[in-house]
Order: C-alpha cells, then sequence, then structure tokens
C-alpha cells in the first residue's frame, strides 16, 4: 500500500521555496501548506489566532512560538489522508521541536542559494496580497503588467523584499535556521539543494522526490500525523 508521505522545504527569503513547493504539488499530487497563507487565511477569517497573529505581522515580526503551533498543529493532525508539503514552518528550533512531537517527517528540503541572487529576485518579486500569489517580472510576469493573473488585482511590493531590509532578514535566517538544519541533518532527512536557478535545481528535487513519494492517485493509507503510528 502507498505510504503518506510529509516533508519541509526551507530556505532563506527569496530562495524558491513558494515557487517550488507550487511544482511539487502539482507533479506529485501532494497538498501544499504555507504557514503565511495559513496565517493570512485566519485574518481574513477573524479567528482569535488570525487577530493575535495580525498584531505582530503589522508591526513586521514573526508571530510568537506558541501562536503558531496552536495555529498549525491541529491543522496537521487533521491531515490524516493526505501528503503533504509545508513551507514556512517551522521557523525556530521550538517550532522545529513542536512539530517533532506531532509528526514524524519523510524528508526536508533546505534551498541554499547566493546572496546576490536572492537580492536581484526579492527586488522583482510582486505580490498578491489576499491570496499570497507570487509573480517575478522576469521569471514568471503575470500576463497583465500590475495585476493578478486570477482576481486582475493590484499587486503590491513588500518593504522587507528591499535590498535594506533584506541584508537583516539574512542574518536572522542564518541564525534561526542553522539548529534547525543540524536537527533535520541529524535525523538523516535533510537535503541540500544549491544552485541560483530554480529551473536547474528543480530536476534533481524532482528525482529525488520521484523515488520516495507515491505517486498522486495511489494515496490510499490513513496515517495519523501522530508519532508512533
Ligand atoms: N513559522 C512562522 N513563525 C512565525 N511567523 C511566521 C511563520 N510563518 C509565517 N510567519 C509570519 C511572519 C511573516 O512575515 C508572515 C508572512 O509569511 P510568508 O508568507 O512566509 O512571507 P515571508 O515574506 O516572511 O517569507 P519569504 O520571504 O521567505 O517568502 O507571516
Ligand atoms: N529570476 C529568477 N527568479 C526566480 C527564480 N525562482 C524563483 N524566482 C522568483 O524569485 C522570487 C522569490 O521566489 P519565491 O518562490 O517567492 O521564494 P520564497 O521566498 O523562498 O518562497 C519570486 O518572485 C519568484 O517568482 C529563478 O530561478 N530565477
Amino acid at each position: 500500500m502507498a505510504k503518506l508521505f510529509r516533508a519541509v522545504i526551507m530556505g532563506p527569503p527569496g530562495s524558491g521555496k513558494g515557487t517550488i513547493s507550487e511544482r511539487i504539488a502539482q507533479r506529485f499530487g501532494l497538498t501544499r501548506l504555507s504557514s503565511g497563507d495559513f496565517i493570512r487565511e485566519n485574518i481574513a477569517a477573524n479567528t482569535d489566532a488570525g487577530v493575535l497573529a495580525k498584531t505582530y505581522i503589522e508591526r513586521g515580526l514573526l508571530v510568537p512560538d506558541h501562536v503558531m503551533t496552536r495555529l498549525l498543529l491541529p491543522r496537521l493532525e487533521e491531515m490524516t489522508r493526505h501528503s503533504w508539503l509545508m513551507d514556512g514552518f517551522p521557523r525556530t528550533l521550538a517550532q522545529a521541536e513542536a512539530l517533532n512531537s506531532t509528526c514524524d517527517l519523510d524528508l526536508v528540503i533546505s534551498l541554499n542559494i547566493p546572496y546576490e541572487t536572492l537580492k536581484e529576485r526579492l527586488s522583482d518579486r510582486w505580490i498578491h496580497p489576499a491570496s499570497g500569489r507570487v509573480y517575478n517580472m522576469g521569471f514568471n510576469p503575470p500576463h497583465v503588467q500590475g495585476r493578478d493573473d486570477i482576481s486582475g488585482e493590484p499587486l503590491i511590493q513588500h518593504d522587507d523584499d528591499k535590498p535594506e531590509a533584506l541584508v537583516a532578514r539574512l542574518r536572522h535566517y542564518k541564525d534561526v535556521a542553522k539548529p534547525i538544519i543540524d536537527l533535520y541533518k541529524s535525523k538523516g532527512i535533510l537535503h541540500t539543494f544549491s544552485g541560483t536557478e530554480t529551473d536547474r535545481i528543480w530536476p534533481y528535487i524532482n528525482s529525488l522526490l520521484s523515488t520516495k513519494i507515491p505517486m498522486e492517485g495511489t494515496h490510499r493509507t490513513q496515517r495519523p500525523c501522530t508519532r508512533g503510528y
């Protein structure tokens, strides 16, 4: 019987996590989960956690660990019949430990992209704030300049995608990601991909996952997201 598959994708801002997880979700038919999208959904729905999360995001801060775990872990526990790939969580060691006590991950993808490349990409990144859809004026431009492909609404640029904010964001990423990466390395589930172009990294990720993921339509088993199952 096909086994369910659970993975996390990590990398600094602009490393291509969103772009690659979208490709993985399409190619392998697993559910793509994004912590940022999930927070935005909760803010839009005015849930208690969403209202709380908004107060941090508005100030450009990370949402505290206890709020993130309260938001996300119950959702993961519900996903007993789906293979999934998580983008944006865990972002701290405390989150990684909380996830670890709930779920057995099969694989972690870590993207290692040079600083200059990140800077170029992010200065060209445009976002549809309501959906989180991401564009790049060179790599994947919208059909109509400045407009979201699906809703037609205007695209915006985030202040923290500007080069002056990026240095601090990258330093922060390196500091907090290191212990998480070490944790996954010690578990033997970490796979690191380096390069400057998503299209060149993608074939390696694709072939790795082809050996690990049951293809779409073969998800027959039920696997609670709980350790010990
Ligand atoms: N795991 C998390 N822990 C704490 N805060 C989080 C987490 N995930 C998301 N957030 C918060 C802080 C982020 O600025 C905000 C939006 O997240 P996200 O959509 O991942 O965009 P981002 O701009 O921070 O990431 P990136 O630049 O890597 O794509 O939500
Ligand atoms: N030029 C270029 N842009 C890319 C490439 N891969 C992704 N992008 C763009 O770079 C930006 C960051 O990618 P994204 O997937 O949002 O990264 P994330 O922050 O890690 O989720 C987006 O605007 C993407 O469209 C690439 O290989 N080349």
